[in-house]
């Protein structure tokens, strides 16, 4: 079997013994390979799973091993793109890129950092001090994928990208995924967006994992109902139910076959997760760890 890029076992941060939990009992498998989208509201935990993940900050409680390791061990196989893009502001991007290069001998791609870089016309001398917030991400993207890193790791990379600069990285981001088998883990908030690019979900909120797995499995296993209002729906799970006039409309999760006079149909990826977003108390789901135990 092979080594899974992530595993989490009961992971959980706090920031400060009397803080909050920012994550907690958070545990998931993300098979290598696979390209996996982070989603959930505002303070979920997100950012601060990718940097525990990326050996940048301790967890509280738990366990998570990173390709196969302790986050920090598997750092020079990881690469991270934060949500802030720090980059020293005084360096030029080709002084930027030469440093990348000199920081990891023997992995670095030359190629791949200057057509990144080329893509967005960025002139090689411009201090990184004077770019927009777009193209900083660009240089970014170029530093970390130049790095040929196993595990990809970005914190809402295309939040500041135009339409056409999305469209073009998340082009190069699924090459490599496809080329060098590399995982990509990342976050963002527009889950349309993703419903192309992502094999693999995970769904934050409030700090603790509500859906995790393969996105077919776990749009198998649940199924939008239009039915009479006054339709028991046990012994089915019920993720989410609206009733309008005399119909209900429910996302469930069906515990057996369905009634064959209910109407039924597939959910999108988008509207399973705002179903999950809009009831904090439906159950969680793990199709593939379910089927694994
Ligand atoms: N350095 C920190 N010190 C104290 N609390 C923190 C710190 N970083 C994050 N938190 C808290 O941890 C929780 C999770 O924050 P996190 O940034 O991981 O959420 P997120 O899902 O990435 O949110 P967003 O979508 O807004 O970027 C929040 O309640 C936040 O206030």
């Amino acid at each position: 079997m092979t080594v899974p890029a992530i595993e989490a076992d009961a992971l959980g941060k706090r920031f400060g013994r009397r803080a909050a939990w920012a994550l907690r009992d958070c545990s998931f498998r993300l098979p290598a390979g696979r390209v996996c989208a982070v989603v959930g509201p505002n303070g979920a935990g997100k950012s601060t799973l990718l940097a525990i993940t990326a050996g940048l900050l301790a967890h509280t409680e738990g366990t998570i091993a990173v390709l196969g390791t302790d986050p920090a061990s598997a750092r020079s196989r990881v690469g991270f793109v934060d949500q802030d893009k720090p980059l020293y502001p005084q360096l030029s991007i080709a002084e930027t890129l030469r440093m990348g290069a000199d920081l990891n001998p023997g992995r670095w791609d030359t190629d791949t950092a200057e057509r990144i870089v080329a893509g967005g016309d960025l002139d090689p001398g411009k201090r990184i001090r004077s770019l927009s917030g777009g193209q900083r991400t660009r240089v970014a993207l170029a530093l970390a994928l130049a790095k040929r890193p196993e595990l990809l790791l970005l914190d809402e990379p295309m939040a500041d990208l135009d339409p056409l600069a999305r469209h073009e990285l998340m082009g190069v981001l699924m090459g490599q995924a496809a080329e060098h088998g590399t995982t990509i883990v990342m976050s963002s908030h527009v889950v349309a967006e993703l419903e192309d690019s992502c094999d693999h979900l995970l769904l934050i909120g409030g700090g603790r994992v509500r859906l995790a797995g393969e996105i077919d499995d776990l749009l198998a296993a649940h199924t939008r109902v239009s039915v009479p209002a006054d339709t028991d729906l046990a012994p089915h799970d019920v993720v989410e139910s609206r009733t309008a006039g005399r119909q209900l409309s429910a996302l469930v999760r069906p515990a057996g076959p369905l009634p064959a006079d209910w109407r039924t149909g597939p959910p999108s990826l988008e509207d399973l997760v705002l179903s999950y977003l809009r009831n904090p108390e439906a159950l969680a789901a793990h199709p593939t760890t379910e089927a694994a135990a």
